[in-house]
């Protein structure tokens, strides 16, 4: 299916990648955030610009073209490393890592200065995106996963910048239809509401009982 690639790769491959890739995005992800706070000099800037230009041309010696899709493993397994929420090597995902803890989805993180709206507040559209990918974890967690319909969402009031909670569950299941609500959590208080209807669609329905291994698993 489009943008899912079959690896034949092991468990030790993938987590020698994982080892190799994640503290690269690390890095990247506080240069943004150094990019948005630095007041260095001007030669100091136009230094730092020639190294990221080096750096960025020595990446895309060899690269994977246009993105990373959804890599699956013979087992099952599958990866959404260019996710731009929880992906491992994708250095604008704050990143999330979702947990599950009996029917609850959660992520707990700390959103940097990069992800600003209203000053010191964290964006409306990153708490949206934020959101959409911890509801649609839970569907996928509880076993009903599906892309998002339909997400509404209610800010209750601001969400200071540091550390934070997205959390939700599953509340129903009405035939491909996936009910789930989810709150973002700063020190206790929910600042943020939202209800978000997921959907198996139909090209995925249509595969019958026998889905591509890893479709409906959870990824990471
Ligand atoms: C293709 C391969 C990939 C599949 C993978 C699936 C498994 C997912 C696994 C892992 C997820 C991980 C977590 C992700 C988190 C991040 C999520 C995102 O960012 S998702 C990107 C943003 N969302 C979109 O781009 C959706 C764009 N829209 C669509 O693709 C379709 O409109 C879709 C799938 C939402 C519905 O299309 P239909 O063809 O399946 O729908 P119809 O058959 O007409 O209706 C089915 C039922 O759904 C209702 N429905 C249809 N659209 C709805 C909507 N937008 N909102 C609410 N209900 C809707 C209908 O009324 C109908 O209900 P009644 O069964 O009669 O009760």
């Amino acid at each position: 299916m489009f943008g899912h690639v079959m690896e034949d790769l092991t468990p030790e491959e993938i987590a020698a990648a994982s080892q190799l890739y994640a503290p690269l995005a690390d890095r990247v992800r506080e240069l943004v955030a150094a990019t948005v706070l630095t007041e260095v000099p001007a030669p100091d800037v136009a230094k730092a610009i020639q190294l990221i230009e080096e750096a960025t041309a020595l990446l895309g010696t060899k690269a994977v073209e246009g993105s990373f899709g959804v890599r699956w493993t013979p087992d099952g397994k599958r990866r959404t490393w260019g996710n731009a929420i929880v992906g491992l090597r994708n250095p604008i995902a704050p990143p999330l890592d979702i947990r599950q803890r009996g029917d609850l989805t959660y992520a707990d993180v700390v959103i940097g200065p990069q992800y600003e709206g209203p000053p010191t507040l964290v964006h409306g559209g990153i708490i949206a995106a934020m959101l959409d990918q911890v509801l649609g974890d839970a569907a996928v967690n509880a076993g009903v996963p599906g892309m998002t319909g339909t997400l509404r969402i209610r800010y209750n009031r601001g969400t200071p910048l540091g550390p934070i909670r997205v959390q939700s569950a599953v509340d129903r299941v009405e035939g491909v239809k996936t009910f789930v609500s989810g709150q973002v959590i700063v020190d206790d208080a929910v600042t943020v509401e939202a209800e978000g209807i997921f959907i198996l669609p139909k090209a995925v329905r249509d595969l019958g009982d026998n889905p591509p291994p890893g479709i409906l698993a959870p990824g990471d």
